[in-house]
């Protein structure tokens, strides 16, 4: 099964021994029908069945374990059946590594125009050409599994922020009720998992309420839900100074759409094992590359003559082969190798960040640093 193999009780002994703020930080490894996943883990997106600019390979280079899908785009175009009836999503994409895919309802919300949530399911216009879908419970575990993904995420509705204690009190009872029809659902194998996702916004009682919900069902893993949704850092550290306690401490914590290293940083601190995030392949074609000096705008024309590498120690090809002066001037032209060497560098940084996190708790050493 998906499970969470941690470090010996004494190795995990010297890490309680480091300054408190760092005890709740764990690294582990989950093990899958395809691979291992080191954690704490950083989970580049592939939401089309690509990460954008990537060859699957070169996102493996990068030290990547997992990638993320995203049922909402793949059921609309190519569509779950025609993936299945094609091999699944790995032969499709060529990645045999393993694959988490999100349940669909985040996307129908920020993603389609003309949608209805009913106790059903969420009935949407796609985006595309209009046409009436309808993602519940039931079909997104099933289009989850035509797709063949190694971790399934239980159908939740991503309660907005801000909310009314009464609006996230629903909202949160709804995705338990989801949640219990997304495990029955579920098709369960060994090696494959799916991870129930809690909600109730930044109500602890709510919070409570709905990891005991979820927790009677027993899931492989679970998310943390309606975070990174414009709350900003500190009222998202203030929830996750407690939310990742009410889960159960040998399963996978998952937060969902964190973040920046610093984000990344403290939320391990408050353990939290597993990551997903479009900052760096966004932002990576936007221009912006995350380096040890901080996040340079590599558009700004200070750069347009600089013929030094992003970073002079990094061993991905935009820093081996070439100079900010050659990335500069390719974003600027917008030319296609300018998106995949920046895109390339972030998600190296990203994981270059969670291997010294990894690390820093195996050696029970305190990892505040800000990258
Ligand atoms: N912030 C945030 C982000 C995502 C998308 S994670 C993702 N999907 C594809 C790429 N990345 C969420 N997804 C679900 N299902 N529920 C949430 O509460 C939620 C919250
Ligand atoms: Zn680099």
């Amino acid at each position: 099964e998906v499970s969470i193999t941690k470090f010996p009780a004494d190795e995990r002994k010297i890490i309680a021994k480091a300054h408190d703020k760092y005890k709740k930080a764990r690294a582990g490894i989950i093990n899958t029908r395809h691979g291992q996943i080191h954690t704490p883990a950083f989970m580049p997106v592939g939401t089309k069945g690509t990460v954008k600019a990537m060859l699957p390979e070169s996102v493996q280079t990068t030290g990547a374990d997992i990638i993320l899908g995203n049922t909402y785009h793949l059921m609309l175009q190519p569509g779950a059946k025609r993936v299945f009836k094609l091999g699944g999503l790995h032969k499709f994409m060529n990645w045999s590594k393993p694959l988490l895919t999100d349940s669909g309802g985040f996307q129908v919300m920020s993603l389609s125009k003309l949608r209805k949530i009913t106790e059903e399911g969420v009935i949407f216009n796609s985006h595309i050409d209009g046409s009436k879908f309808m993602l519940s419970p039931e079909s997104s575990t099933e289009i989850q599994y035509l797709l063949g993904s190694t971790i399934t995420m239980a159908f939740d509705e991503c309660t907005p922020y801000p909310s009314t204690y009464e609006q996230a009190k629903s909202s949160m009872e709804l995705t338990s009720r989801w949640a219990k029809r997304s495990r029955k659902a579920f098709y369960s194998r060994d090696g494959y998992g799916q991870f129930g996702i809690i909600q109730g916004s930044i109500y602890n009682d709510l919070r409570l309420k709905s990891a005991l919900d979820l927790i009677e069902l027993d899931f492989e893993g679970y998310a943390i839900g309606g975070l990174a949704v414009g709350e900003g850092q500190e009222l998202m550290f203030k929830v996750l100074d407690y939310a990742p306690d009410l889960l159960p401490i040998n399963k996978p914590r998952y937060l969902m759409g964190v973040g920046k290293p610093a984000d990344i940083i403290g939320a391990v601190q408050r353990g939290i094992d597993m990551f997903d995030c479009v900052i760096p392949t966004r932002s990576g074609r936007n221009g912006q590359a995350f380096t040890k000096y901080g996040v340079v705008n590599i558009r700004n024309s200070k750069y347009k003559e600089d013929n030094t590498p992003l970073e002079e120690d990094c061993l991905c090809p935009a820093c081996k082969n070439y100079t900010k002066a050659y990335l500069h001037y390719l974003v600027k032209v917008k030319e296609i190798l300018g998106a995949m060497l920046m895109t390339w560098h972030n998600l190296m940084y990203f994981q270059k960040l969670m291997l010294r996190i990894r690390e820093y708790i195996a050696q029970g050493k305190d990892f505040d640093f800000i990258s």
